[in-house]
């Protein structure tokens, strides 16, 4: 079994209601974002991968090219923008490419936060 991982960058900006620093938050401002995508799989004997990696940064592309330089609030299907529905979002948009998909990482180094998601099944 192997695990295969790529990762791409986007910048977005958003506002967030919360509690904690309320005030800020609910302001528009911006993140910088890193989101690591891991599939597993057997190779394919014949062509010994487990999904060509080109399929899979095209998906990428496409899906980068939904979240990077956007006001994240005006996303319909995104919810509030915080890490974890952009985890979640990004495996909606690629589980039909990558049905092998296991994790969804997203990462904002500016405040060393994280998110994965591992699919609804094991939510
Ligand atoms: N469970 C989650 N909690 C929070 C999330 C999230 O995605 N999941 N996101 C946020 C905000 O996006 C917020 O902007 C982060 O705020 P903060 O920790 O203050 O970090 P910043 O880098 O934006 O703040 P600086 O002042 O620039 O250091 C909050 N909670
Ligand atoms: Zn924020």
């Amino acid at each position: 079994m192997y695990e295969l991982s790529k990762e791409f960058r986007f910048d977005a900006a958003h506002t967030l209601q919360r509690t904690v620093d309320a005030d800020p938050s609910r302001r528009i401002h911006g993140h910088s974002y890193r989101a690591e995508v891991v599939v597993r799989g057997r190779a394919d004997p014949e062509t010994g991968m487990v999904i060509d990696l080109g399929l899979l940064d095209r998906a990428l592309a496409e899906t980068r090219d939904g979240l990077d330089h956007r006001f994240l609030d005006e996303i319909n299907d995104l919810g509030p923008a915080t890490m974890e529905n952009l985890s979640s979002w990004i495996w909606r948009k690629l589980q039909p490419i990558c049905p092998n998909l296991v994790r969804v990482t997203v990462r904002r180094d500016s405040d060393n936060g994280a998110c994965s998601y591992y699919g609804a099944e094991t939510a």
